[in-house]
């Protein structure tokens, strides 16, 4: 990528809790910048810090100290009510369960939130998208669990948003099925240029980053960039 323009830039981010008498650092001093349009994986053992930090990204929650900005926006000195702005147009989340709306159909679930939005897809467009046409009046009882998942990323992407945060995206899934997310996340980020980061256990995503950021006790112990990135139907795990 030729001058990268930063998306998010993380300044000197720690996150602490206070167990009784000790201090848990859940990160410690992390600093990173995400760019526009980029793919990135955050890949780290359990209790490395990534949920947190893509926490802290998508303004669910603050740092104990240092400093979060989004574009021009400091987020760590932000009030709940400029968070809650941000996360409505910024950001798309998708977490491991995909937590729809059981009484709502596959089409209802995503009009919720494109009847917030100010510039949405609609939600035929946005299911269209991830390959769900024919499921639109599905209840969630009547999809697999990808197809759930891939209405959750409609959900998501329905808003456009600038960002998409993916915390364990694939987690609940099988192989096979696991691809057929990764594909529509794959899909939204080349067409649209969302940025999208991606929480995994699993090292075999990491194959279709723009850049692998590895964390290790609250700390970023490396970040590779991936000369070439594979396409989700490519991916071994
Ligand atoms: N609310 C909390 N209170 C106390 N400690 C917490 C809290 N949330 C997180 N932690 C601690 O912070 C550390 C980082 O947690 P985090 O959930 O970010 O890790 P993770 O890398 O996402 O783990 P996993 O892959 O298991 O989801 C862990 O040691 C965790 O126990």
């Amino acid at each position: 990528m030729a001058n990268p323009v930063a998306v998010f830039r993380v300044r000197e981010v720690s996150k602490t809790y206070r167990m009784g008498e000790v201090r848990v650092y859940a990160l410690r001093r992390v600093n990173l910048e995400l760019y526009e349009g980029e793919f990135a994986v955050l890949l780290g053992p359990s209790g490395s810090g990534k949920s947190t930090l893509l926490n802290i990204l998508g303004g669910l929650d603050v740092p104990s100290s240092g400093e979060v900005w989004f574009r021009n926006r400091n987020l760590a000195q932000a009030n709940d009510a400029i968070l809650t702005r941000f996360r409505r147009e910024a950001v798309g989340f998708i977490f491991q369960f995909y937590n729809l709306i059981p009484s709502l159909t596959a089409r209802e679930n995503v009009a919720l939130v494109t009847e917030i939005a100010s510039h949405p897809f609609s939600p035929e467009e946005a299911l269209a998208l991830v390959g769900l046409s024919d499921r639109l009046d599905h209840f969630p009882a009547q999809l697999s669990g990808g197809e759930q998942q891939r209405v959750a990323i409609a959900r998501a992407i329905a808003k456009r948003p600038e960002v998409l945060l993916c915390d364990e995206p694939t987690g609940a899934l099988d192989f096979r099925t696991g691809k057929l997310v990764l594909e529509a996340l794959a899909r939204a980020n080349q067409e649209f240029g969302t940025t999208t980061a991606v929480i995994t256990h699993n090292a075999g995503i990491a194959a279709m980053a723009d850049r692998v950021i590895s964390l290790r006790s609250g700390e970023i112990s490396s970040i590779e960039v991936n000369a070439t990135k594979a396409s989700p139907d490519e991916l071994e795990w």
